[in-house]
């Protein structure tokens, strides 16, 4: 499985992607520490709890329904277990499926590599691995490693592998990146696919924006703060002309990626941010508590523009909450 983006697409980018609007132009990390002021002193969208001990948590409201949400604020949903957690991801995810394929060709769902790809797993089950809709699905990767597709660090291969494979998505719908390239190369074949499935309609275009929007982006977070392969104090953090871009002095192994820029993961229709781990709570403490420094790290930058933002969390994770 698995489609060559050259094989796919030698044609050259058809448009040039514009600046996003008036704002785009400033550094992410300034405009949204301004932003963050706001969501302290604000709420959440819902916050729902599924817990069976709930003494580590402040109080919290419990009521979170894909037709309420608020699309300003996210949506924190935190659960006893990781177990608890893969069941309610895969009832969301199926949910956007079913609404996004009544309503486009098309579900683009954008995938990263980690512990992400394991929390998935109840979509190849019942119900779902027969009642979605496999055949519209597109799916794609907010970061990849610059590795064969059959190398162990591949997230093609970790996706293939634990979920792909085990579900009936048309081969040539799953984009992989071209792994003979170089990181700069990877990168550029991608973002001239994303063009050209744009201009397809395959994938929709954010009106004013000039970037793609996708209708899923299924995110990771690294216990550093960062997203996809945006790193804190890494000046690809502030990319905001390009839709792909690479790195090649990663600070997580391999050095070599390619990654969404932050102006295509906040273009999106809804992320869903899934967290695990104590190892992590610190972070998930300063991206959702009451912190207000303008030490913005990457997950922080996460702030989709015209989209909603839903935190799937294990107890461990919303510790420091
Ligand atoms: O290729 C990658 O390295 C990932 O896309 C990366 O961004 C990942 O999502 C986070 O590091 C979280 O990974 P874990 O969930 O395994 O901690």
């Amino acid at each position: 499985m698995g489609s060559s983006i050259l094989a796919s697409f030698l044609t050259p980018p058809l448009c040039s992607p514009r600046l996003l609007s008036e704002t785009s132009s400033l550094n992410p990390s300034s405009l949204f520490c301004a932003k963050k002021t706001l969501l302290s002193s604000s709420s959440f969208s819902s916050i729902s709890l599924t817990l069976t001990t709930k003494s580590n948590f402040k109080s919290k409201s419990s009521s979170s329904s894909m037709a309420a949400v608020d699309k300003s604020k996210p949506d924190l949903q935190i659960f006893d277990t990781e177990e608890q957690l893969s069941v309610s991801l895969a009832k969301y995810t199926a949910e956007l499926s079913d609404k996004f394929t009544k309503e486009r060709v098309a579900f683009t769902v954008v995938l990263s590599g980690g512990s992400l790809i394991k929390s998935l797993r109840k979509l190849v089950e019942s119900p779902y691995l027969d009642s979605i809709q496999w055949a519209k699905w597109h799916v794609f990767w907010v970061d990849e490693r610059v590795v064969p597709k059959d190398h162990d660090d591949s997230n093609y291969k970790l996706a293939y592998d634990g979920f792909l494979s085990k579900v009936p998505i048309p081969p040539g719908q799953v984009y992989a990146i071209n792994d003979a390239l170089s990181a700069e190369g990877a990168a550029d074949d991608y973002e001239t696919c994303l063009k050209q499935l744009v201009k397809t309609k395959v994938v929709d275009l954010l009106p004013g924006s000039g970037f793609p929007k996708f209708d899923l982006m299924l995110l990771g977070m690294g216990p550093d703060g960062h997203v996809a392969s945006l790193f804190p104090g890494h000046p690809l953090v502030n990319e905001n002309q390009r839709w792909v871009t690479f790195i090649k002095d990663s600070p997580k192994p391999p050095p070599e990626r390619i990654t969404f820029t932050f102006p295509v993961i906040n273009s999106s229709a809804n992320i869903a941010m899934v967290v695990v781990g104590a190892n992590k709570s610190g972070v998930v403490g300063k991206a959702l508590g009451s912190d207000t420094s303008c030490d913005v790290l990457p997950v922080e930058m996460v702030s989709p523009a015209d989209g909603a933002t839903t935190w799937f969390l294990d107890k461990e994770a919303a510790s420091k909450l």
